[in-house]
């Protein structure tokens, strides 16, 4: 039912719907391969006659359903205004032979690199000077073989970044995207096409610079407590506490670590704000490593909440260990001695009472932090409530820290 309120209520009944849809226009693929097949299925489901075009079309035709025309590759194209280019882009070169038939046609350039900038010019540049006479479109290479066959891929992102330098080409391509089940994502003229091949070869940028931090941090905290803790000791007094490093060690450094992380996050908004003042203007470009650390700040803070939810668990197991049983009960055979009834210490209660407290509250806090900075939840937000959040958290956050706080003066610097 696709004509409003207004629509001829035969069209309610009767229709089974894909009778009243226009018929769908024939697409061409070029090349037989992984991506060619599924490619095929995708288009089928969604109602599309399909060309495909093969070097050895007899052979070819095997692997493809019958409903799809597998044929020359000159014939292929001679047959749709579409023309999918599913071979690697070190073959282009057949297509020169193909030119006058590509003539004003969209070609679809899908292809995919093995390394960063590995030719001189993007494979959508380099097809557009090959046929200057067609239209090239650059798009569905994010797509994997795998998901493009699915009908709702769940493994990875539905969207595809597509660019052109004809509005037209690009619009049509984004429909077809849309008809796909995909989401469209405009960007613009082909010289974008780089930035989209580089999209798939490229393995979380973003989070480089953080983890080795939180990496760098973590093996300089550990160190730390294994000097203090258990060498100090053991060359002092003689005394073994190498059983205190699986556990304790861990659970001492993984706070650590997410707390110096958190305060890397603020901190460099600090320093930003510290930069402009400086210079009297926000006119003037940050120095690239703080431009960089402004960036991964977000990574910083999943990290820290990461590794604090990880210190949650490692404390809420730490009286489940044997070595506390034993020291427990060797403390209660020495009182027994020493004859102490109640060993009650108020104090004592009271700091770890108020040490879990403020504990849990913290983490509370850090997981809204962590939420709001999701993007499908940031984005019900506007800037305003997102900044409140952020903001009060980081102060509340502060407070408890400056209580909490007795290891070495590295944090008291970063919250400065
Ligand atoms: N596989 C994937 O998951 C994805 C692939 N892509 C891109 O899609 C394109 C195709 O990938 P894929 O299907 O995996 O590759 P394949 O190697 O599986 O298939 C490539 C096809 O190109 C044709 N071909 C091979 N050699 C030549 C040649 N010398 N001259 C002309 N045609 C030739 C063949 O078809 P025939 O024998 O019928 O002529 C072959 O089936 C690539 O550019 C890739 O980067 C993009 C995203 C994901
Ligand atoms: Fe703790």
């Amino acid at each position: 039912f696709r004509g409003g309120m207004n629509a001829p209520l035969v069209s309610l009944f009767g229709d089974t719907g894909t009778a009243c849809l226009p018929a769908q226009p024939a697409v061409a693929i070029l090349g037989s391969g992984d991506f060619s097949k599924c490619l095929t299925t995708r288009l089928l489901r969604c109602g599309f006659h399909v060309v495909v075009g093969s070097r050895h079309p007899k052979l070819a035709a095997q692997s493809f359903p019958h409903v799809v025309d597998v044929t020359h590759h000159e014939d292929a194209v001679g047959k749709a205004s579409i023309v999918f280019l599913a071979i690697r882009r070190e073959h282009y070169s057949v297509l020169w032979d193909l030119k006058h038939l590509l003539e004003g046609k969209i070609l679809v350039d899908v292809s995919n690199n093995r390394r960063v900038n590995q030719y001189p010019e993007s494979n959508a540049e380099y097809l557009a000077s090959l046929l200057p006479d067609s239209i090239a479109v650059k798009g569905f290479n994010v797509i994997s073989a795998w998901a493009m066959q699915q009908s709702c891929p769940k493994d990875a992102s539905t969207q595809v970044y597509i660019c052109s330098d004809s509005v037209e080409a690009r619009q049509q391509i984004m429909e077809l995207a849309r008809q796909l089940n995909f989401l469209p994502v405009d960007m613009g003229t082909l010289s974008s096409s780089r930035d989209i091949e580089n999209i798939p070869i490229r393995l979380f940028p973003g989070w480089k610079g953080p983890v080795l931090a939180a990496v760098a941090l973590s093996i300089f905290f550990f160190a730390y407590s294994f000097v203090r803790d258990i060498i100090h000791p053991y060359v002092k007094y003689k005394q073994s506490d190498f059983y205190k490093i699986p556990i304790e060690m861990v659970n001492q450094t993984l706070p650590t670590v997410a707390i110096t992380l958190l305060a890397l996050v603020y901190l460099a908004g600090q320093l930003a704000a510290a930069h402009q003042l400086y210079f009297g203007t926000k006119y003037r470009h940050f120095p690239h490593w703080l431009e960089g650390w402004l960036q991964s700040r977000k990574q910083l803070g999943l990290l820290s909440f990461f590794l604090a939810a990880v210190h949650v668990l490692y404390s809420l197991c730490l009286p489940m260990r044997r070595s506390e049983r034993y020291l427990l009960l060797n403390t209660a055979y020495q009182q027994v001695h020493a004859n102490v009834e109640n060993a009650w210490n108020e104090e004592e209660v009271w700091r770890v009472e108020m040490y879990v407290s403020f504990g849990i509250m913290s983490l509370g806090l850090l997981s809204l932090l962590a939420i709001t900075s999701i993007p499908s939840v940031h984005s019900t937000l506007n800037w305003r409530e997102f900044s409140f959040i952020q903001v009060q958290t980081y102060y509340h956050g502060r407070r408890k820290q400056k209580q909490m706080w007795v290891g070495p003066p590295l944090l008291v610097v970063s919250w400065l």
